[in-house]
């Protein structure tokens, strides 16, 4: 599928430093969710679902465009804070372009999405970065000359509100969170699963990889974290160790967005499924819902649903 040039995508992969004193308090614990906003007057108020949970992330019938490809096609749902959302589709569907308007990489051309009621587009990616929202990507991007630890304290960084002097005039403030950060990622190297934290990047085997990315995402403390294909290259046993690890991430108080191609990981680890096919949204429900529905079925064996 099309992808975008390989530019930094998120505060993981850029330099922040002019922003850091408009950031919010850095978070230094795993999965501790971003602040809600205040004061803007972009702000929505968040609908509930039945269980009264609010919504973490709106889509609001975006429609988007490539030239004549219509990538998104008016499409509709919401996020609830502390679900596991899988988002699934055949190839082309529409999967990673949605994922690339939550991150700020494309505007909707119609429609908006809001993350805790605050409209996103218009947003730089680094903000949306700063506001929670935190990816991985289908093709791994790390910084493969760092160690696995340098790896996470880049994306540690997206929250420091060192300004460019004391950084510059190692004012006890930039050791203090320079302190933090390492702490907190060896501490997410751990969460992972990776235990040559001195390692570089390039020597870890593909599966540490991954999960250096998942680390390395979690490490700008998201409220929301999405990954796109994480389980793509694994083996059987390297995707169960991959399910508990979204399962934990879930459990540390984050909410996870999923594109997976795998059925098997799909339906065992979320809590509800978006479908979507030729950019629209086809189906929406609880993995048991989606799995019998005949238009999902005829979505991915490629026959008309009457005729699934
Ligand atoms: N930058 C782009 N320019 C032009 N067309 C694009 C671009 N990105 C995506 N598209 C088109 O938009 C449609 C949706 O693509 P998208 O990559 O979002 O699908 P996907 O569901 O993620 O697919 P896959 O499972 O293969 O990754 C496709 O027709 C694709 O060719």
């Amino acid at each position: 599928m099309p992808e975008t040039p390989p530019e930094p995508q998120d505060a993981s992969e850029r330099d922040v430093t002019s922003e850091r004193d408009a950031a919010p308090d850095a978070r230094t614990t795993v999965g501790v969710p971003a602040e809600p906003p205040t004061g803007d007057s972009t702000a929505h108020p968040a609908p509930t679902d039945l269980a009264g949970r609010k919504a973490l992330l709106e889509v609001d019938n975006v429609t988007l465009r490539f030239g004549g490809v219509v990538a998104l096609d008016q499409v509709n749902f919401n996020l609830y804070e502390g679900e596991i959302l899988g988002l699934i589709g055949p190839n082309g569907a529409g999967k990673t372009t949605c994922f690339n308007a939550m991150t700020g990489v494309y505007a909707p051309t119609s429609g908006e999405i809001r993350f805790q009621g605050k409209k996103l587009s218009g947003r730089a990616r680094y903000k949306i970065t700063q506001l929670g929202i935190a990816r991985t990507f289908q093709n791994i991007r790390l910084f493969p000359e760092m160690t696995a630890l340098e790896n996470v304290m880049v994306g540690a960084d997206a929250h420091h509100k060192t300004s460019v002097p004391s950084a510059l005039l190692r004012l006890p403030r930039y050791w203090q969170e320079e302190r933090s950060g390492r702490e907190r990622s060896h501490e997410l190297l751990d969460f992972v699963g990776i235990r040559r934290h001195g390692e570089a990047a390039r020597n870890l085997s593909y599966g540490e990889q991954r999960r250096l990315e998942i680390a390395r995402a979690l490490a700008t403390s998201p409220a929301l974290l999405c990954l796109d294909e994480p389980a793509a290259g694994f083996n059987p046993a390297e995707k169960d160790s991959l399910l508990q690890l979204i399962r934990d991430i879930r459990g540390t108080g984050v909410t996870v967005l999923l594109i997976e191609h795998d059925m098997r990981l799909v339906m065992g680890v979320t809590d509800r499924i978006v479908v979507l096919e030729f950019g629209k949204k086809i189906a929406e429900g609880s993995p048991a819902e989606v799995r019998d529905n005949p238009k999902v079925i005829a979505a991915y064996l490629g026959v008309p649903a009457d005729a699934a």
